[in-house]
């Protein structure tokens, strides 16, 4: 592994959900949303066997020939993505894409559930996969519920303008693939963005990669190293709950850089509904300090980030 691209390390809030005083895991949790948008996640109740069973299963899907994988091949948000299917707008237009593949579902519960079906692996080759996999989502949809519910800046909001709706996050699994270009220069499993919805929790199977840049606008960029606390998740916040607060919760630009090793992680993206309309909090906003971010339709939103990112999204939103 090349542990000398690495940078420097970045010493992030940690959050302990087990502490006793709610009041005041809120607060830490809002203050980590102002400072870098960015926290660890600890004592959270997610148990390891439960990630082990995740991890494994998710080796499993990425380890069937291409032809399998291929038979689940995104065209809308769900299912499978291939080596170098996304490409941050951030890169070069040489650049031929992200070195990671990746599988999406979601809830196959409600409206969206219908308009996005799963793309499920046949049972024949994976017998326990779906149901592990919903497992998870149901005990993560949980814990979002907690964090979102410390967000909560004007009561129930969320929940009101439908900002919170369990079966509108999807969890992405994750390979990298490793590489490392034989010119010596930096690798991206994952290149510069920020993610595009309310909150996102991150788990890893402990090799590192993750870099955060907490000042997307100096030149050159730098770039801080988010080191593996084992068992802990890292939360961090995406763009439209950066809109919602006009810029107060930070929506961090992030990468991961490769470190000739392999990689797996598991991201639960935890969006808005598609109609939910975002616009800056009333709370948020004063006459010295007006909204920044014009009101959007989460659904055109996404639609019009996903067409720049990924090469084969379709889809009419
Ligand atoms: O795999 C990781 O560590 C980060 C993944 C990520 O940033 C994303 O999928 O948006
Ligand atoms: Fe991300």
């Amino acid at each position: 592994m090349r542990e000398e691209i690495m940078g420097t390390v970045l010493q992030l809030p940690i959050i302990d959900l087990s502490l006793p005083e709610k009041l005041s895991t809120s607060q830490l949790i809002r203050q980590a949303c102002l400072d870098h948008g960015f926290f660890y996640l600890t004592n959270h109740g997610v148990s390891e066997e439960l990630m082990e069973r995740v991890f494994r299963e998710s080796k499993n899907l990425f380890c069937l020939p291409l032809d399998d994988k291929m038979v689940m091949v995104r065209r809308d948000f769900r299912g499978y993505s291939p080596l170098y299917d996304e490409k941050s707008v951030s890169s070069s237009s040489t650049s031929k894409g992200d070195s990671k593949e990746m599988f999406t579902f979601g809830s196959s519960e409600g409206d969206l559930g219908q308009l996005y079906p799963n793309k499920w692996p046949s049972e024949d080759l994976l017998p326990l996969w779906r149901q592990t996999m919903e497992c998870y989502y149901k005990t993560v949809m949980k814990l979002l519920g907690i964090v979102a519910l410390a967000l909560d800046l004007e009561e129930n909001f969320f929940e009101r303008v439908g900002g919170f709706n369990d079966q509108a996050a999807v969890v992405r699994l994750l390979r990298y693939s490793g590489e490392l270009n034989s010119s010596g220069q930096e690798t991206c499993g994952a290149s510069a963005h920020s993610d595009f919805g309310m909150i996102t929790l991150l788990a890893t199977d402990g090799v590192p990669g993750l870099q955060v840049c907490r000042d997307k606008d100096k030149e050159p960029n730098v770039w801080e190293d988010v080191p593996v606390i084992k068992g802990a998740f890292v939360v961090n916040i995406g763009d439209l709950m950066e809109r919602w607060t006009n810029g107060l919760f930070r929506s961090t630009m992030h990468r991961v850089l490769s470190v000739g090793k392999e990689r797996y992680s598991v991201a639960v993206f935890l969006d808005p509904d598609p109609n939910c309309v975002v616009e800056c909090l009333e709370s948020c906003c004063s006459e010295t300090s007006p909204p920044r971010f014009p009101p959007v339709r989460t659904g055109d939103y996404f639609h019009e980030r996903f067409s720049q990112s990924l090469t084969s999204y379709s889809t009419s939103g």
